[in-house]
């Protein structure tokens, strides 16, 4: 063959590798779409039904589109999670109103996240209610799926933005339905997420009796300064200042934190509470 022809046959084989590597990627990307446009409705759609509209016959396919899926529920949960950390607890309580099927696909992937925990700070909280007395009046703020209440014999008020419970009343936190002076424990069970959280404590305060128990955990990234955390000596502060005395904190835990308080007798005289940032919780991508 001569020269000229040579080099026009390999042109001609390098142009076709090109066209049907195009061609792959962009079947691929035609999947991706489709399946993002379906999982946009799958918040709304219940899982079952789903499972029956994607069933498809070969095992390979299914399983890519299992995957498929879980990695796009993951983001959908992520791209919550970090709502709600960055935001005001009225404009994530608007926001919820809006769809509220969103608080599920919250909630699905935040159990799944936590199913990685070794101990689970709710089930801590429970323990320790369970060695007080069960006539002690509970407000669980920011309660998920009330699983608090489910598990003590004490009265427990559930808060949380949706209720898919009547047991759970919905609400931003910082403006609870309860009387002042009318509970003994304020739990907060890694939900101090809003931005605007010395409010969420503002309103435990006003709730609890003198005396009454303010309990903490949250996550304890948030609270290592040598990692952009909080300083938990300034939160600690902060939380007295508003009329609390520290009994206890615990971080034994590898993952949480936990902080016990006691409201004070007296009212605090009224002063500027200087507050810590508490930097958003963001889960990384599995
Ligand atoms: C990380 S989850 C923890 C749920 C539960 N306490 C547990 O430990 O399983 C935090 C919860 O706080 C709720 N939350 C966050 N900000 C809130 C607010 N301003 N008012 C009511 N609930 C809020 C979220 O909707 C979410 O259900």
């Amino acid at each position: 063959m001569e020269v000229g022809k040579r080099k026009r046959e390999r042109r001609r084989r390098r142009r076709a590798r090109k066209s049907s590597r195009e061609h792959n990627q962009k079947r691929k990307e035609e999947e991706v779409a489709h399946l993002e446009a379906q999982e946009e409705n799958s918040a709304i759609e219940p899982e079952s039904k789903r499972r029956k509209t994607h069933t498809v016959g070969h095992s390979n396919a299914s399983n890519f589109l299992d995957k498929m899926r879980a990695r796009l529920s993951g983001g959908h949960f992520r791209m919550l999670n970090e709502k709600l950390y960055t935001c005001s607890g009225d404009e994530a309580l608007k926001f919820f109103q809006e769809d509220p099927a969103l608080f599920d696909v919250y909630h699905a992937g935040y159990q799944e996240q936590m199913s990685h925990w070794p101990e689970q700070p709710v089930n801590i909280i429970t323990n320790w209610l369970k060695g007080q007395s069960p006539s002690l009046t509970v407000a669980d703020f920011g309660c998920g799926d009330g699983r608090l209440a489910r598990n003590v014999k004490n009265k427990v008020f559930s808060f949380d933005l949706v209720s898919n419970d009547p047991s759970i009343i919905a609400c931003d936190m910082s403006n609870t339905p309860l009387d002042s002076s009318s509970i003994d424990v304020a739990v907060f069970c890694l939900s101090l997420m809003g931005t605007n959280f010395p409010s969420y404590l503002q309103e435990a305060h006003r709730v609890l009796k003198p005396c009454g128990w303010l309990l903490i955990a949250e996550v304890k990234s948030r609270f290592d300064p040598n990692n952009g955390g909080a300083d938990p000596n300034g939160f600690l502060k902060a939380v007295c200042e508003l009329g609390f005395n520290s009994v206890s904190k615990d971080f034994s835990n590898k993952m949480f934190v936990l902080f016990f308080f006691k409201k004070k007798k007296a009212s605090p005289e009224t002063k500027e509470i200087e507050w810590p940032e508490l930097k958003p919780c963001i889960y990384k991508r599995r």
